[in-house]
């Protein structure tokens, strides 16, 4: 029996890239963790010790950098777009770049209630993805958030569920309901090209399904996940699908009876692990209806 080389790629992982846009007083902030990786026939680097068809990591890191510069950064899928392009139009044996951005969020420090010029505050965990995916016949792009940390302190149950002999857990009629959302939706075909304005997208995805979390009454984390992917998808005719991985961050009554208290869904205990993982998709079918 031969050994032969299987799937490989290469890149540069987590390049940190600030950007600043300072044409004007009133500075802006582009936050970006950055990785590349290209795929192909780059097998006489593994089994021959050939680096001629290598277009180094230390490039893609530098390659950047530079497109921070020279192409900006208007939105992590417009600049993922082009320094996939570039990377894939440099390396001739590549045959697909994938890069993945993580974009971290900065707000202008108020000062007399005004957001000032260049001092800026994290916001949040909240993280803003993309991935995108570069050959010569198709692009993909995946966007999403992770870490969006919401809770509803009412409007949520759970029961009516299946009991066996090991189960505990008593009907909930109103209940916390938290979770750090993790969604990934996916764009058509086409959506570079038409063109999308990816901003205006990822903010109106985040609003609405901010939104439907907060009005839709739920029986379970996995009905919510459907409102909101549903919602995503009646109203964005350009995305095709959104995945969500959602942990249901468990919030507990502590019974506060030895107390000599009542406690009437006032007083929680924050679980931090173990907690229940839903994870769904919710796609498009060919078919009408839901
Ligand atoms: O929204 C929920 N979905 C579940 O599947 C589940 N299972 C559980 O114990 N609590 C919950 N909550």
């Amino acid at each position: 029996m031969g050994i032969v080389l299987g799937p490989n790629r290469y890149g540069k992982a987590e390049t940190r890239v600030v950007r600043i846009v300072r044409d004007t007083p009133r500075h802006e902030i582009h936050d970006l963790n950055v990785s590349t990786s290209l795929r192909g026939d780059f097998a006489a680097a593994h089994t021959d010790g050939d680096q001629s068809q290598v277009l180094p990591t230390d490039t893609q890191k530098n390659t950047a950098f530079a497109f921070a510069k020279r192409h900006g950064v208007t939105s992590p899928e417009d600049y993922a777009l082009a320094l996939g392009g570039r990377l894939l139009g440099a390396t001739p044996a590549a045959t697909g770049a994938t890069v993945s951005v993580e974009e971290y969020a900065w707000d202008r420090i108020l000062v007399d209630d005004a957001g000032h010029d260049h001092a800026f505050v994290r916001r949040g965990g909240e993280v803003r993805t993309t991935l995108v995916d570069v050959t010569a016949d198709e692009v993909v792009v995946v966007s999403g958030l992770h870490d969006l940390v919401v809770l509803k302190s009412t409007g949520s149950e759970f029961k009516g569920f299946l009991r066996d002999d090991y189960t505990t857990l008593p009907d909930a009629d109103d209940r916390i309901l938290a979770t750090a959302l993790h969604a990934t939706w996916q764009y058509a075909a086409d959506a570079a090209a038409r063109p999308v304005d990816w901003n205006a997208t990822y903010d109106a995805v985040r609003a609405l399904l901010l939104a439907t979390f907060a009005t839709t009454y739920s029986r379970a984390l996995q009905e919510t996940l459907y409102a909101m992917g549903s919602a995503v998808l009646e109203a964005h005719e350009e995305i095709e699908e959104i995945s969500f991985a959602a942990p249901n961050k468990h919030h507990f009554l502590v019974d506060l009876e030895p107390f000599g208290l009542d406690n009437p869904g006032e007083v929680f205990v924050a679980a931090d692990r173990p907690y229940g993982l839903i994870e769904a998709t919710v796609t498009r079918s060919s078919e009408e209806g839901r």
